[in-house]
């Protein structure tokens, strides 16, 4: 088999995982992640293609499995942790072929989200790509693991609304795991609600959704009576209606989920603000060299040394040097133990005060940014830069 080795390790080392990880994931046309049940039946034909191109890659990589399952499960991808072990150990070459990740139509780029199709996440995955392969995932985790093991390019996560503000699970995840940011996107969250065939909004009593789109909604549902019902995602709530077929039960979801799943709009724009908006970001395994001719954003994590006026000094070695701060975010951590992995990726427990998350309007190629971060170094007991990438504009 002819071997093709992606440019990004070019210059690099090429030991025998960089090779084979790099055919790894040029031979894998199409991907599928789940690590549970909940298969994507829309998706199933490219399970079918692809779990003899997995078996394949396995033998070939001795991670063989004569698992008949089609599914890529959580135990094949512990098997393929163990396959790229090597390769997180690796310095970490920066990547120029994402050099301008939203704006590309990005075809062939295949990124990972949250939910079934037709959820908020996979329409930010194609406002990022438009010409991009989605691939579903069951768990916000999977989504994370998906990107780890080269199945998938990136990942989208949202991260905070203009109404319920930072989503800190999510954050959290950032932490545990040893991705990069490299875009932003940013969607104007219209809900529908949605019911089966000829169902009027008067004959629903309960209504399934995401816990942040019924957090959006909540006033509106309050003064319709409507028992609110949480779901992995508002695409899954979209489902459970269509199959469940009861006609008391509406879902929260977007416009695509009403077409996929055959169901009604009940009513439109049923959101509390009509400015609602989500934040999304964009996950790579590769940080982005930074462009000085666009404006980007660099978001960072720290925790301070505790003493009088840290946050305020903290505050000021930004404000010193005229960078904006568009983001801060504090989020206490004083009995739960966060498990943070290092440059080498092995995960330790470690217990904080507090955590702040700042986004700063420079990138890590300017040098008032390198010495921002140098100065905030002196008193700031970990700090680690999340990523920098280009600030998402409406056009
Ligand atoms: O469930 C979805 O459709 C999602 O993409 C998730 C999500 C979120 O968790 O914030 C994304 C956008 C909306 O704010 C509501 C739900």
């Amino acid at each position: 088999m002819a071997l093709k080795v992606l440019p990004m390790w070019a210059g690099a080392n090429q030991s025998h995982s960089q090779l084979g990880a790099s055919c790894f994931v040029q031979n894998k046309k199409k991907v599928h992640v789940f690590s549970s049940c909940r298969v994507n039946l829309a998706k199933c034909e490219i399970l079918r293609h692809n779990n003899v191109e997995k078996k394949r890659l396995m033998s070939l990589y001795g991670t063989g499995s004569s698992s008949t399952d089609e599914r890529i499960d959580e135990s094949q991808i512990t098997e393929l942790k163990g396959f790229h072990k090597d390769l997180y150990s690796l310095p970490r070459p920066l990547s120029a072929v994402d050099r301008d990740p939203i704006g590309s139509n990005g075809t062939k780029v295949r990124v990972a989200y949250q939910g079934l199709p037709g959820t908020y996440s996979e329409i930010a995955a194609l406002e990022a790509y438009p010409m991009c392969k989605t691939v579903p995932c069951d768990q916000i985790e999977s989504v994370f693991k998906a990107v780890e093991l080269w199945l998938v390019d990136k990942g989208v996560l949202p991260i905070e609304n203009s109404v319920g503000g930072s989503i800190h699970r999510n954050y959290d995840l950032l932490l545990r795991h040893r991705l990069h940011i490299v875009g932003e996107v940013e969607l104007v969250v219209n809900h529908y609600l949605l019911g089966l065939p000829g169902v009027r909004k008067e004959e629903l009593t309960h209504v399934l959704s995401d816990p942040q789109a019924l957090e959006q909604c909540e006033i509106t549902l309050n003064k319709l009576g409507i028992v609110k019902v949480s779901t992995e995602d508002t695409a899954g709530a979209a489902q459970i209606v269509a199959l469940d077929g009861i006609r008391e039960t509406g879902a929260i979801a977007t416009l695509q989920a009403a077409e996929i799943y055959g169901l009604d709009i009940v009513a439109q724009t049923i959101q509390d603000d009509s400015d609602n908006v989500t934040r999304f970001l964009i996950l790579a395994r590769e940080p982005i060299i930074p462009r000085i001719d666009k404006p980007h954003k660099t978001s960072i994590v720290f925790t301070l040394k505790e003493g009088p006026g840290v946050l305020f000094k903290a505050l000021a070695v930004f404000a010193h040097r005229d960078i904006n701060i568009s983001k801060i975010d504090s989020r206490p951590q004083r009995n739960r133990p966060l498990r943070i992995v290092d440059d080498s990726n092995k995960g330790s427990p470690m217990y904080f005060d507090y955590l702040f998350y700042i986004d700063f309007e420079a990138t890590m190629a300017d040098p008032r940014a390198q010495l921002a971060l140098t100065h905030l170094k002196e008193f700031a007991t970990f700090l680690r830069v999340l990523g920098s990438y280009p600030i998402y504009k409406v056009l």
